[in-house]
This record gives structure tokens, sequence and C-alpha cells, in this order.
């Protein structure tokens, strides 16, 4: 089941036919100035003279036509200048005015944004996505300038269908939904929670080249419980505290009738919801629609691939998963998404029930180790909730300091959306884990809310442990030349293969087995040099190849599950005929890339 699976990179020629990536003409409906002030379009000082006396952009712009590489050139001068200027001032300034840089570019010019940010998406991902998005989303009302996406509030309940309509583009593949109700570990940040869904697209067309004329950011404005946004005279959402019950999903369901009437083969990928809607949500609509929750199933196949990546990493075989103690710590969306995907791996290695499987595994919440005895104990964690009589020497609420000295367990998650949960004690009880090469995930966004940084990690847990970060951290120096080396656990490096592979599939559902054909694949992706230097996830910089690769893998469990029906021209029959390097060249030759078109008007 786990074989390495390295789809290599194969002659181009059957599948060629299949590429819908040939630079060719773009239809507009616009002419003259209309054309500069739509950034799907504009191209600056980039149109060509022919296409300026096409489009009746004559005189409308400085005579000398730049390039797109010198434009390119240009805007890479003006960042460089920015980090110049800031440099010294604070963290949050310098990574405001970055964004702000980018965003202009992003209003402007998405042809030119995109380049920009495909290119070089290690440096800027921190910046377009966690960290800085958070900081973005936490003072989004005083950075508004321009809308992006649509915005769906309690007080649109009966003209959701007709409303959906507004949208420009006459198709639309992925939408990213928020009701801002758990924006990364910084709560309920209402209406301002939309810089999410905008970050999450943007690394959709970086990663899975979704072609930014089909993605629709979405914020869902039921309200907000947030009494300082409450409180806030520029706040920008509903200033009213949340639907709750029948009335909230009455609004959910509205809006997913609306955008699967309009757009049947859209999918929708639901986003930093409250635990209990994130789980209500994904059971109400996951056999109806295209659609997955990210934080619950994203977040599992990353982390369960880290964690395959960490029984490599100890020189073990991957069957010795089902041997391994893991703590998880944070009982919400991300955290029991993780169990459940991990305690399945373990089922169906071991060959056991899920009851059987489950020993192994250990959760707390904010109130300690989560027992049997628990009262008002969460129906999602119940099946992880230990039977005190299993746990010797430890009960109820046991602190996590405690659970750690007992257990000594292989790996530590930390997805409780705490900062410094995981404090030097907790990382030294580490030292006698069980494992030779323990794991440590803190997996919390952003920076600031991670369970432990990369420093501390390594100098209170030793060297010899793996570790993550949810957002990035740098390389620890050791000493002695050695590097402690910092991965990325992030759901980053799933979502958006499992969106391309499901769009490009056609089918109607994602299932559990493309979810987990997607993290079979990025468990696999490492080498076993890489491993054995505690890198489990790639740099980001490669993370549109492996998203072919996790595509391509997406979409070959949807054909075999016969729930492929093909996508634009290529109907499930071709599809079925595809072999596996044929399907990641078709899905790689399906990757929009940012170039300019020429422009065709058309009335
Ligand atoms: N790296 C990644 O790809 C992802 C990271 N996350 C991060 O995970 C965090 C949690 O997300 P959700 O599960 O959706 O949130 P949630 O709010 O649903 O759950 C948080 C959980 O943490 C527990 N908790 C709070 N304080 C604690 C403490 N001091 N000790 C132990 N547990 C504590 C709570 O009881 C709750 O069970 C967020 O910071 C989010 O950014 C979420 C999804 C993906
Ligand atoms: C990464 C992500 O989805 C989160 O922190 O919520
Ligand atoms: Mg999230």
């Amino acid at each position: 089941m786990w074989n390495l699976v390295r789809f290599a990179a194969s002659s181009l020629s059957r599948s060629r036919r299949f590429s819908t990536a040939i630079p060719g003409p773009c239809i507009v409906h616009k002419r003259g100035a209309d054309i500069l002030h739509d950034p799907w379009f504009n191209k600056d000082t980039g149109f060509p003279l022919t296409e300026r006396d096409r489009l009746g952009l004559r005189g409308l712009l400085p005579p000398r036509v730049i390039s797109f590489e010198q434009q390119y050139e240009r805007f890479m001068n003006s960042y460089r200048s920015l980090e110049k200027n800031t440099m010294g001032q604070p963290d949050k300034v310098v990574s405001l005015a970055k964004w702000r840089i980018l965003n202009r570019l992003h209003d402007r010019n998405e042809t030119l944004y995109y380049r920009v940010l495909i290119d070089n998406i290690r440096e800027f991902a921190p910046i377009i996505y966690t960290p800085t998005v958070g900081l973005v989303c936490q003072n989004y009302s005083g950075l508004f300038r321009r809308p992006r996406g649509m915005y769906f509030s309690a007080k649109d309940k009966g003209e959701m269908m007709s409303m959906i309509y507004n949208w420009p583009s006459p198709q639309v593949d992925m939408i990213v939904l928020t009701d801002g109700s758990r924006i990364l570990g910084l709560g309920d940040l209402g209406v301002q929670g939309i810089g999410i869904p905008i970050g999450k697209l943007d690394m959709y067309v970086a990663a899975a080249g979704i072609n930014p004329q089909r993605i629709l950011p979405v914020m869902l404005d039921v309200g907000t419980n947030n009494e300082r946004l409450l409180k806030d005279r520029l706040y920008l959402g509903l200033r009213q505290p949340r639907l709750e019950g029948e009335e909230y999903l009455s609004v959910v369901d509205e809006f997913m009738e609306a955008v699967f009437t309009r757009w049947p083969k859209a999918i929708v990928q639901f986003e930093d919801f409250q635990m209990k809607w994130a789980f209500e949500t994904l059971q109400r609509y996951r056999k109806k629609f295209c659609m997955f929750n990210d934080d619950i199933q994203g977040t599992a196949g990353v982390a369960l691939a880290g964690l395959l990546g960490a029984v490599r990493a100890q020189g073990r075989p991957l069957s010795d998963f089902v041997n391994q103690k893991i703590v998880v710590v944070g009982a919400g969306s991300a955290g029991l998404g993780i169990l459940n995907m991990a305690v399945q791996a373990v089922a169906r290695m071991a060959g056991c029930s899920q009851t059987a499987a489950k020993s192994q595994f250990f959760l707390i919440d904010k109130d300690g180790l989560v027992t049997t005895e628990r009262s008002n104990l969460d129906p999602a964690a119940t099946p992880f909730a230990k039977n005190p009589r299993e746990i010797e020497g430890l009960t109820e609420g046991a602190p996590l300091i405690d659970v750690v000295k007992k257990v000594k367990p292989h790996a530590l998650l930390g997805l409780s959306g705490v900062g410094g949960v995981f404090n030097d004690e907790v990382l030294k009880a580490m030292r006698e884990s069980v494992s030779t090469k323990p794991a440590i995930f803190a997996m919390s966004n952003p920076t600031m809310n991670a369970e432990c940084t990369a420093v501390d990690a390594f100098k209170h847990a030793g060297e010899n442990i793996v570790f993550a970060s949810g957002s990035p951290f740098e390389n620890v120096d050791l000493g002695n030349g050695k590097v402690g080396h910092v991965n990325q656990a992030n759901n980053m490096y799933l979502f958006p293969g499992i969106g391309l592979g499901a769009l490009l599939s056609g089918a109607r559902l994602i299932t559990d087995g493309m979810l987990n054909a997607a993290s079979e694949c990025l468990a696999s992706y490492m080498t076993e040099e890489d491993i054995q230097k505690g890198i489990l996830y790639p740099s980001v910089d490669s993370i549109r190849h492996l998203t072919a690769e996790v595509g391509a893998a997406v979409l070959l469990e949807a054909v075999a599950e016969g729930l492929a029906e093909g996508h634009n021209d290529v109907g499930p029959k071709e599809l079925e005929q595809m072999s596996k390097e044929e399907t990641v060249e078709y899905v790689r030759g399906n990757m929009w890339n940012s170039v300019y078109n020429p422009l065709v008007h058309e009335k």
C-alpha cells in the first residue's frame, strides 16, 4: 500500500493531446480603459502596440512597451527596495508592508502577480499565506481597499440564488469558503476572515495551476461573537451575534444550493469553521456535493504523511506505524481529523478493528487527557477517549506533562492553537521518548500560536528529533556544522492537489479513498536520503511538482472508484485508459501558467 510511488516525468507524446495549457487567445468583452482597470486582463505597459490598436488602448498608456520579463524585474526591484527600506523595523510592520506591495500588484495585474508568486513561492508563501495572512485578517477592516471574492451574509437569505450570478466569471472551478469563526489559531474574526480563502486560493493558483479567473473566495457572514469587532465602528461585517442552529445551517444550505446550481462541477473547500460546524457541515454535504473540509481532511493527510516519514526516519518499516505511540494535543477539527485518519490507517495496516487501532493514541484538550470519565464529552472526541482502566498511572484530565512522562510517545502533535504549550518541561520529557527519533509537530498557526519554536524543540528535546511546524521557522544551527531541519507540516501540501485531482476527474464527491491517495502520494514523495536528514516534506519550492503528483493520485483513485466523469472534452473512458505517467502529464498539462495571452475583443 505504501509502496514508494514516484511518478517519473515521461514522454509527453500521448498526453500532449490532453493539454489545455498552450497559450491561446483570450476573449475579452471590454475595451479601452475598462481593460486597464480589470486585473484579469490588464498587462499595464506590457500591451503590444497592435493589441493597443485592437482594444482601443492607444494613447491610454505611455508609448514604450515593456516586456513581461522587464515588468517582472521592475516589480522585484521595488520589492527588494522595500525590504531594504524597512530593515530593522518591527516584524509586523515589515510583513504588512510586503503584503501590501503584493496585494497592490494582485489588484492591478493578476498575470504578473501570479508569475511573481509562482517563481518565488518559498519567499512569498509566508506573506500571502501563514503567518502574515493571520495578521492581515486581524487588521482587515483597516487594510481594506478593494473587495475580492464574494460576501454572503445572514441578511442575504432568500437572495443567494440570484446573487451568485453577480460573479463576473462564467466558470468557477474552486471555491474556498469560510464563516470566519476560527481563523488559524486567532479565533473568531468574523468577516475579516476573508483573507484566508484569498490566501488559500492564491496557493491553488501557484501550486495547482487553477486558472485565477476560475477561483472564488467566499465569506459567509453570519455575524461574530468577537466583542472587540462588534464594538469596532469600522468593522466591515454584520454587527450581530453569530447565527446558531437551524438558522445557521439554512444559510449554508442556501449558499451551497446556489453555487452548485450555477456551477455544478465546482469544488467547495470549507476552511476555518469552528469545530461544531466543521464536522456538521462535512457530514451534511460530503455525500451530496463535491466538497471537503481542509482543516479536518487536508490536515489529517499531511500529518499522517509526516508521521509515516517519522517512522522511516527511525529506520523502521512503515508497518511499524501500528506500534507508534502518538499524543495529539488539541481535540478540535484538526486534532480529531488527524486521529480519525491515523486510526483508520493503523486498522488497515494491522488488519484490526478501529477500536483496537486506537490504543496507541492519546488525546489531550484544554482540560487535559480526554477519558471516558469526562463529563460533557464532545461526541466527536468520544471515540478517542481513553478508558481509565487501560491507562495505568493516568487519570481523567491528566496534564500534558504527566502524559508525556508516562507514555514516552514516539510523536507529539500540537493542534491546540495555543502558543508555547510544549514548554521546556514537556520538550525535555520528550528526551525519554521510546523512539530513537522522536517527532515533535507544533502545527498550530500562525507562528505565535505554535506549540513551541524550532529552536526550543531542538534545544530541549535533543538534536535527534524530527521537527515540523504549521508556519515556517528557519532551520536550526546545532553547531559543529549540524543543522536541525525544520519541516512545514501544513495542509498546503495537499489541498491544492486534492482540489485539482477532483476537478480533473470530474468526480461529484471527494471520498476517503481519494484523500488517502493524496496522503500516500505525499508520504512516498520523499527519498530515503531526505528522510534520514529529518526532511519529511518537500521544500515549498517544489510544491507545484508535488501537487501534480498528488492531483494525479487523487484522479487515479476517482477513476478506480468509478467516480470520474471527465473534465471538458476528456471523458471517463479516456481517463481510464491513461497510465499513471500519462495521468501525471495530463494533470501537469492542465495547470494554468501565468503568461500574457493575446487578447481578442468580442462584443
Ligand atoms: N498546520 C496545519 O496544516 C493546520 C493547523 N491548524 C491549526 O490547529 C489549531 C487548531 O485548529 P482547530 O482544531 O480547528 O481548532 P479548535 O478550536 O477546533 O480546537 C482547538 C483544541 O485545542 C484544545 N486546547 C485549547 N487550549 C489547550 C491547551 N492549553 N492544551 C491542550 N489543548 C488545548 C481545545 O480544547 C480544542 O480541543 C489552529 O491553530 C490552526 O491554525 C489547523 C489546520 C491545519
Ligand atoms: C493551515 C490551516 O488551514 C489552518 O491553520 O487553519
Ligand atoms: Mg485552516
